[in-house]
């Protein structure tokens, strides 16, 4: 029988095969659209001296010249020409993969981790000196941070790494990361936000959580029953943007325009009864990591395991935050580190624990969680503020990897709708492909006869400041023209309307290769369950499978009908169902349009 990661690892291959292609031209675009805007005579005089270097070739190798490291270039930058323009190739290859920052270790080869050269504190002390002076060229104008350096008082080694961030984007090319924070009900989630995003400290009895709050009777029960967004924002240094004693929150105006990285986190409810809130939050909202928060006294308990066996079952990489530390007696603090080391280890997870209790145990964990198999855990009290620092400096240096096609058709998935004084009826979730801009014509749909509405963009905002344009992979959300509020909903999409091509259709039946994780007794024709498929939540019924029943553990061809109206759903999207304990994850294979 497969393991849930596993499976989740197959099917997030089926899911992403399609997007993979696209992925590395987006970013190239992206990075040389900032550029252009820069377009001033003294990168124009940098970039003659590059001469034929061109942007997007790799270095020296290409053309075939023999690889100089590029520690090398860089301890020889002021004396060799040559050696300063491949360090400078090297640095623009390196920004334009990580969308404007990288992290480079001083001893390491950025582009081959195999070189790695000893620095005696001296040569180490000029590589840092002259990558300096490189990253205040104008060519690349980035600010770099040393994040640690770690000095050997034997053997006179030095080693370190850096953060190199640029520092010119526009508010449509900002760098976003988006967290879904999950957990048990009582963890710890709002509190650590609103410490995180306010600054100040928790008084152990729901202080800092209150602004976090959408709803008065959240207010009143401490508990969080919708979706709530908190953004987060970091300047080029690393520093967080606005975060000040608690007292008053930044606006997200004042965050966004002082950041050149913007942190998303979705606080999602840990009470069972909103656990389908929960589930479109970590479906519809495409976190590009979870955070699973842990009550220290408590341990992984109730909703806990049930939010990270879905977060695996979307291969979003996870990390954990231990929290409550301070009122956490010593022997019960090692139980619960105990049994979540256990939890992760187990078949059903297959990750490494991550302890990270040090700014270089940061760095290494930032950079290698997404695509290795571990999971980093902090310790941390919101309200003693221990540990809150390598948090802050985890989320600054996360690493955008999501697979986002900017060149395909514009597709957008609706997560919320509202409706705005003056301004009208407005829509907001992720982009899922290509490119928008204000007044482009659009189909929203489909409406409950499976019917797509023409329409046109009025305006767009991105993190609440107007945009021109926005691309795949963003939140953003779109004023509408020509459609009222009750005609919106959530699961609808907006679909770029083409001339003199017939509207979208949509989809009533469906054909997914699907797992059943956990199930009572059997499944067969007519059972129906709770379908999550993006940000589209409704009954379904099975109407066909390929056995005649179907048992914890099988993995089986099933198709599904909506109950209700027809989706707009497509190949390769990641679906989960779950009714009672029932649980069962797959991806859509087939789709039979009509209704
Ligand atoms: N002592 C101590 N108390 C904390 C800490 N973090 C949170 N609390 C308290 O724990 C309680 C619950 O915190 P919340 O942030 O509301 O928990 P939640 O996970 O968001 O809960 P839901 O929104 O219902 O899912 C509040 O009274 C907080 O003040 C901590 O680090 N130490």
């Amino acid at each position: 029988m497969p393991t849930l990661s596993e499976f989740s690892d197959y099917v997030h291959t089926l899911s992403t095969e399609s997007s993979k292609a696209s992925g590395s031209t987006s970013t190239a675009k992206l990075v040389s659209s900032n550029k252009t805007q820069n377009s001033n005579s003294s990168i124009q005089a940098e970039l003659d001296v590059l001469g034929s270097l061109s942007l997007s070739d790799k270095p020296a190798t290409a053309k075939n010249e023999p690889h100089i490291s590029f520690i090398t270039c860089l301890l020889t930058a002021t004396d060799n020409e040559g050696n300063t323009n491949q360090a400078i190739s090297t640095l623009r290859n390196l920004l334009e993969d990580g969308r404007g920052e990288c992290l480079v270790k001083l001893d390491q080869d950025p582009v081959d981790p195999s070189i790695k050269r000893q620095l005696s504190s001296a040569d180490y002390d000029t590589a840092l000196m002259n990558l300096k002076a490189l990253c205040a060229r104008p060519l690349l104008d980035c600010a770099i941070t040393e994040l640690y350096a770690a000095q050997d008082a034997k053997s006179d080694e030095k080693s370190g790494e850096v953060l190199i961030r640029e520092r010119n984007l526009s508010v449509s090319d900002l760098l976003e990361i988006r967290i879904a924070v999950v957990g048990n009900v009582d963890a710890g989630k709002s509190t650590l936000l609103g410490v995180l995003t306010k600054g100040g400290l928790d008084d152990g009895r729901g202080k800092a959580r209150v602004n976090l709050f959408r709803h008065k009777h959240e207010i009143e029960s401490g508990r969080t029953s919708s979706v709530g967004m908190e953004i987060m924002g970091f300047d080029a240094e690393g520093k967080v943007v606005g975060a000040n004693d608690g007292t008053r929150k930044a606006s997200w105006k004042e965050i966004v325009s002082g950041s050149r990285k913007v942190i998303t986190f979705i606080d999602l409810a840990g009470h069972e009864k909103y656990l389908k809130t929960t589930v479109f939050g970590l479906m519809g909202g495409s976190p590009d990591y979870v955070m699973l928060m842990v009550g220290a006294n408590a341990g992984m308990i109730g909703m806990a395991r049930e939010h990270l066996g879905v977060a695996l079952a979307l291969s979003i990489p996870v990390f954990i935050c231990i929290t409550k530390i301070d009122m956490c007696p010593e022997n019960i603090l090692q139980e619960t580190l105990t049994q979540l080391s256990k939890i992760i280890r187990s078949a059903g997870c297959r990750k490494m624990p991550r302890f990270v209790k040090s700014l270089r145990d940061v760095a290494e964990a930032s950079t290698n969680f997404a695509s290795q198999r571990i999971c980093p855990i902090f310790q941390i009290s919101s309200v003693t503020g221990e540990g809150l620092d390598l948090v802050r400096m985890f989320v600054n240096l996360l690493q955008f990897h999501g697979q986002f096609d900017r060149s395909g058709p514009f597709e957008f998935e609706i997560n919320d709708t509202f409706s705005v004084p003056f301004v009208g009826t407005v829509v907001s979730g992720i982009i899922a492909s290509g490119s928008v801009k204000t007044g482009d014509n659009v189909y929203l749909g489909p409406d409950s006869l499976g019917q797509f509405s023409l329409s046109s963009i009025r305006s767009i905002e991105r993190k609440r400041q107007p945009v021109e344009a926005a691309h795949a992979g963003q939140s953003v959300s779109f004023a509408m023209k020509k459609i009222r509020r009750r005609d919106a909903r959530k699961g609808m999409v907006v679909l770029a309307a083409a001339k003199d091509e017939p509207p979208p259709k949509c989809v009533r039946e469906f054909m997914a290769e699907v797992l059943i994780l956990q199930h009572a007794t059997t499944i067969k024709t007519r059972y129906q369950a709770m379908l999550h498929v993006g940000a589209v939540a409704q009954t379904c019924t099975i109407v066909g499978l390929d056995r005649p029943y179907i048992r914890t553990g099988d993995r089986a061809m099933v198709k599904f009908r909506f109950m209700l109206r027809p989706e707009y759903i497509k190949p390769g999207q990641k679906i989960l169902f779950r009714e009672g304990r029932t649980r069962g994850l797959g991806v859509v294979r087939e789709v039979f349009y009509g209704f």
